[in-house]
């Protein structure tokens, strides 16, 4: 599991481990996972040209103590201070280490910038004299020092100029921006520097493929196709099949034992699925999707009423106002969700954990918001993100294999929350692994889960 805390949680335990440690050495564990950090990234370090941009906390402090160890091994470090009293002690150790001080650009081209402009002690947006010098280095490759600096730590909003890193060096644990969108695409790729802390159990997390594999269910010996859940998917009608189609075909990928499709798509369905059955009966989840047209209603009212949990996606998303009154999981994306709680989808954009979480409160339901990093939400303010995909997933038809998917591990039993962040990581990893760099289509994506679940397994 990676975990993101809070910058609270992040200050608690370091407090608690620095009674019980020598005087600056946290800041000399962080400052050593980041000098080598910014050693991978130098083709050689001898005659390579560091600028570091400093601000007045520790956050500079960890690149003046790093630009030191930088400078010991040749590296010809400037260090460019953008406030007035920069870190004292990483200062004497910088210049005492041969790097110099800069007060503009140094005029030979740059190999690296680290951003030490501010970190978890820093309030969101830039200065201008850092909005300045990061234009002047423009081009030149970034490591941001704990977080790329302008970025709202605890929430990942941007609200204003913010750092855009290649490389973020953090330290103790993952940062929520790290994570949530829009920030974590500032971040670049994270690399985490363990610096001892203790920390408690994180509200936000992201599932790694161990954690899916823990999770993932599977049939035992004596399984039989009825213990390993049916799931009954209402989606598509005469009119529009293909959405029936799509959410079968992620239902129908394996993790279950049975399908039933009980909407208007059926001869679709069953040409291209022989295996599903059509006739009503007991379903242990239920999953309620795209395409249904005027039947949508009836189809999310027939599901609700089994009192089994339930996917609700798509245009059946419009029809809920409130708690489902069973367990639940709505699929929005950010436009979808807008017009179910009223939100600007822009600040949806802006925001997707704060409004994934507060929706999940709203309709008391896990709530998966979709996007580049997809969030999964919990009432009680945990939640999860999801980092594996490509961009080519954005393509249509993907959500309704998504919405099948969750249906089939509701079905075999996963609670909600773990139903629709396993099946956000999967059905993300089942893009990357059909799209190879390249284009894929809905349909791509469900053939792939298996073989994804049979690399995991
Ligand atoms: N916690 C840990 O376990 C460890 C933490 N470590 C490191 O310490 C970092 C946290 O250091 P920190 O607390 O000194 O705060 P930090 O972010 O450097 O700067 C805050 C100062 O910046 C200013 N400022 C505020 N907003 C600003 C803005 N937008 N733009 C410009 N300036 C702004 C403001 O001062 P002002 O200028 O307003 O007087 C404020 O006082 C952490 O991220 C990590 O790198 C590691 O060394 C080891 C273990
Ligand atoms: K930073």
């Amino acid at each position: 599991m990676r975990s993101a805390h809070t910058v609270e949680q992040v200050r608690a335990a370091e407090t608690a481990l620095m009674a019980r440690l020598p005087e600056g050495a946290l800041m000399q564990r962080a400052a050593a996972g980041l000098a080598y950090a910014v050693l991978d990234l130098l083709p050689q370090a001898y005659g390579a040209r560091v600028t570091l941009l400093v601000g007045s906390g520790d956050n500079g402090g960890d690149a003046l103590y790093a630009g030191a160890l930088l400078a010991r091994r040749g590296v010809r470090v400037s260090a460019w201070l953008l406030a007035a009293a920069p870190h004292r002690a990483g200062l004497e150790a910088l210049r005492r280490a041969g790097g110099r001080v800069v007060e503009a650009a140094p005029s030979q081209p740059q190999d690296v910038v680290v951003d030490g402009i501010v970190g978890i002690g820093g309030r969101p947006g830039l200065r201008p004299e850092a909005v300045a010098a990061l234009e002047v280095l423009r081009g030149v490759p970034v490591v941001a020092v704990d977080v790329p600096s302008g970025v709202d730590v605890d929430t990942g909003r941007i609200d204003g100029p913010a750092v855009r890193a290649d490389v973020t060096v953090t330290f103790g644990t993952h940062k929520v921006a790290l994570l949530a969108d829009p920030a974590a695409a500032y971040a670049g790729a994270v690399h985490l520097v363990d610096i001892g802390l203790d920390l408690p159990e994180a509200a936000v997390e992201s599932l790694q493929a161990a954690d899916v594999v823990a999770l993932l269910p599977r049939p035992d010996e004596h399984a039989h196709k009825y213990t390993r859940g049916v799931v009954g998917i209402r989606a598509g009608s005469a009119r529009y099949p293909g959405a029936g189609v799509l959410c079968v075909s992620g239902a129908a990928a394996g993790l279950c034992g049975m399908v039933r499709y009980l909407a208007g798509a059926r001869d679709a369905v069953v040409a291209a699925h022989p295996d599903v059955v059509t006739e009503n009966g007991r379903v242990q989840a239920w999953a309620v999707g795209s395409g249904g047209g005027p039947d949508v209603a009836t189809m999310l009212a027939e599901a609700r009423a089994d009192g089994v949990p339930l996917v609700v996606d798509a245009d059946a998303l419009g029809l809920v106002d409130g708690p489902l009154g069973v367990p639940a999981v709505l699929t929005p994306h950010a436009g979808e969700l807008s017009r179910m709680t009223g939100a600007a989808r822009a600040d949806i954009e802006g925001d997707p954990l704060g409004h994934a979480r507060e929706a999940a409160v709203t309709y008391d339901a896990v709530v998966l918001l979709k996007g580049r990093h997809t969030v999964v939400a919990r009432p009680d303010g945990n939640a999860r993100i999801t980092t594996t995909g490509v961009a080519w997933l954005a393509t249509a038809g993907a959500g309704d294999v998504l919405a099948g998917l969750i249906g089939a591990l509701l079905a075999a039993g996963l609670e909600p929350y773990d139903a629709a962040s396993v099946g956000s990581w999967l059905h993300g990893a089942a893009a990357t692994y059909a799209a190879r760099g390249g284009p894929i289509t809905a349909p791509d994506v469900a053939r792939a889960i298996p073989g994804v679940v049979r690399d995991l397994l």
